[in-house]
């Protein structure tokens, strides 16, 4: 057991689109005590004094887009900000994927109106320069936009199934350039691609190869 100090965790971010299998990744890392996981607060966005604002968000998105992302921000935010007693702390998603794949992709559609995006902006930036966040690793769980539609209509999350392919091709998009190809947005952390087109019987080993570079990372990050 690594017993760190109460030292600023070494954070990872698990990143990538609907469907990519970021909650089963993070059930792969239960087995370690010594790593805190925070899984994406969905629950929260579903029921916020009753209303089911992801359900909202995806019946009528030019009304409810913005309402949507300022919770799902603050959400984002809560966990970031969540202390930990364990040296490693998983995240899925983080305020950057809000920022740089969801407010962004709504943005180029339209569906936010510029002013909306601008306050959203403001929001993400103002944070970015008052309240440290930390982030050491981006897990990104790549995928193939095809393979993830396929199991978004098997998972079967009632407000999801009238989410079109395009939607998940313009979102991975996204993911490329933010993750990959580096274009328009900064990347706060290296990051290590993991291929999430794999099923669960394949995956475990690709798995085992991330398990690596984290414990080896977060042991380098607690020892120093
Ligand atoms: C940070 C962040 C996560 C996130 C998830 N979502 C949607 C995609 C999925 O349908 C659902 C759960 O991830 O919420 C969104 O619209 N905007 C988001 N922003």
């Amino acid at each position: 057991k690594m017993s760190a100090p109460n030292a600023k965790p070494f954070t990872v971010l698990v990143e990538g689109n609907i469907g990519s299998g970021k909650t089963t990744f993070l059930e792969h890392f239960q087995q370690f005590e010594d790593i805190t996981l925070l899984t994406e607060p969905v629950e929260e966005w579903r029921n916020l004094r009753g209303w089911n604002l992801l359900d909202l968000m995806y019946k009528d998105p030019s009304k409810w887009a913005m309402t949507f992302q300022a919770y799902v921000s603050m959400t984002m935010l809560d966990m970031h900000r969540r202390p930990t007693s364990t040296p490693v702390k998983l995240m899925e998603r983080s305020l950057y994927s809000a920022r740089y794949c969801f407010v962004e992709h709504m943005m180029r559609q339209g569906t936010l109106h510029p002013a909306q995006f601008a306050v959203l902006d403001e929001w993400f930036r103002f944070i970015q320069r008052e309240i440290p966040i930390e982030a050491d690793l981006i897990v990104y769980l790549k995928t193939t936009p095809s393979v993830v539609y396929e199991r978004i209509k098997r998972r079967a999350r009632s407000e999801e199934q009238c989410v079109p392919l395009s939607y998940i091709e313009e979102l991975h998009q996204l993911h490329e350039e933010w993750l990959v190809s580096r274009t328009f947005a900064e990347c706060p952390a290296p990051v290590l691609m993991i291929d999430a087109d794999l099923d669960l019987t394949q995956i475990t080993e690709e798995y085992k190869k991330s398990e690596h570079q984290i414990l080896r990372r977060a042991v380098n990050v607690v020892m120093q």
